[in-house]
């Protein structure tokens, strides 16, 4: 332990305490979500570095929080009819996301990916996967990339990082064009900047859609990606089917996102390749598709994950939220809503062994609400910023609200 920090700390007389898992399962299917652990009038005493590590923390699988300029006129065009893709087709959407990000210097968009976070933590999120993609060329790429680096080495929040340099198609280039840049320039600079430490690169993603990236496209860059050692993390059969999962199943995907439109062959490729289906409520209820299928999805054993999917287009920082809208709109049970939000969304980014349930061994994030049951986290929605007392990493307090009730 020398010239290590060391964090006490001493929970007593919690009425619940929610543990998630107690055999180091690295997931729970919806058997297991079935019989969550909770222990009743409990005290726990954690040390960082030491073997008793609590955390019941919610780890958020899917976000999009490094990007300058503002979207809301678009919202204003959603409600007024427009669709997602008549909209990016135009040369809104990621296209006007991509023009500002461009501009912006890499301190203001640090700025704003900080606050950003720190609205997330205060929601109850101590692990959040975060995706590069409003560059789409190799520079501004890298200038979010290097953005979210800087926030791991600074912050207390837990950072999976993605590349995602394939999130549209940039103005002048075919989609082949763009394939070929990824491929040869992109892959190979961030695999340069992974081996002299500079930027350390979790995961790979591409947008496989209609009118964006087809699934060769998408087979060669996750196949590229894969090959530099990124682990498989992409958008799949969202706005139209695409056999994305069935692609992702045959890759060894870790985890795929959106799913509204994945066939029911591509559900059980997915439940047989354990590759988690990280469910984005917040995309589906605002952009008003239709739902995942998410009782299906845990009926054949697949993983089912939850992300807030926070970007221009869909402005949600709160798991709690995604939890509700989760049990509401996709017919999950609670106790499924909280093994996605937690393990299930660890497991996604390939970090179940650290993260997402309160077990010996595992790193401390815990947080202590102010209710005597824990279901009151998704029960009252928007409520949690009264609800959540004390955000802990690691075994320390990283925020105390002082607005509790
Ligand atoms: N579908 C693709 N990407 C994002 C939206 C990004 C944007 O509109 O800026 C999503 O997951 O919802
Ligand atoms: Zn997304």
């Amino acid at each position: 332990m020398a010239g290590r920090q060391r964090h006490r700390l001493l929970l007593e007389n919690a009425e619940q305490l929610v543990l998630v898992c107690g055999r180091r399962e690295p997931y729970l299917r919806r058997d297991g979500a079935a019989g969550l652990g909770v222990l009743r009038a409990a005290s726990l005493v954690g040390w960082l570095y030491q073997s008793c590590g609590p955390g019941r923390c919610l780890v958020d699988a899917h976000t999009h929080p490094v990007w300058a300029g503002d979207r809301v006129h678009e919202f204003a065009m959603k409600l007024a009819g427009a669709s997602y893709m008549e909209i990016h087709q135009a040369g809104g959407g990621i296209h006007f996301t991509v023009e500002h990000t461009r501009k912006a210097t890499e301190d203001e968009l640090f700025t704003a990916f900080q606050q950003r976070l720190g609205r997330m933590l205060r929601a109850g999120s101590t692990l959040v996967e975060c995706k590069s993609g409003y560059g789409l060329n190799l520079e501004t790429e890298l200038k979010m990339l290097r953005v979210i680096e800087r926030a791991r080495k600074s912050m207390d929040i837990g950072i999976s990082s993605t590349y995602c340099g394939a999130h549209a198609v940039p103005k002048g280039k075919t989609a082949t064009e763009a394939t070929d840049d990824i491929i040869n320039n992109h892959l190979p600079k961030l695999k340069e900047l992974k081996l002299s430490g500079e930027i350390n690169v979790n995961n790979i993603d591409v947008f496989c859609e209609k009118g964006v990236f087809d699934v060769e496209s998408t087979r060669r860059i996750l196949e590229a990606g894969k090959d530099i050692g990124l682990q498989i993390n992409f958008h799949g059969d969202e706005l139209h089917p695409m056999k994305s999962a069935e692609l992702g199943a045959e890759l060894g995907a870790r985890a795929i996102s959106h799913l509204e439109e994945v066939s029911d062959e591509g559900i059980v490729a997915m439940a047989r390749a354990k590759c988690a289906a990280v469910l984005l409520p917040t995309t589906a209820y605002m952009l008003r598709l239709k739902q995942p299928q998410a009782r299906k999805m845990l009926e054949e054993g697949v993983i089912v994950a939850l992300g807030s999917d926070f970007n221009p287009n869909a402005y949600c920082f709160s798991m709690p939220m995604v939890m509700h809208l989760a049990c509401v709109n996709m017919k999950m049970s609670m106790n499924e809503a909280l093994a996605a939000a937690t393990i299930n969304a660890a497991y996604a980014l390939g970090k179940s062994d650290t993260h997402g349930s309160l077990e010996v061994g595992k790193q401390g994030d815990l947080l202590i609400i102010n209710s005597s049951r824990w279901e009151h986290l998704i029960y009252q929605f928007g409520g949690h910023e009264a609800l959540i007392n004390y955000v802990i990493v690691k075994g320390k307090v990283i925020y105390e609200n002082d607005r509790r009730i």
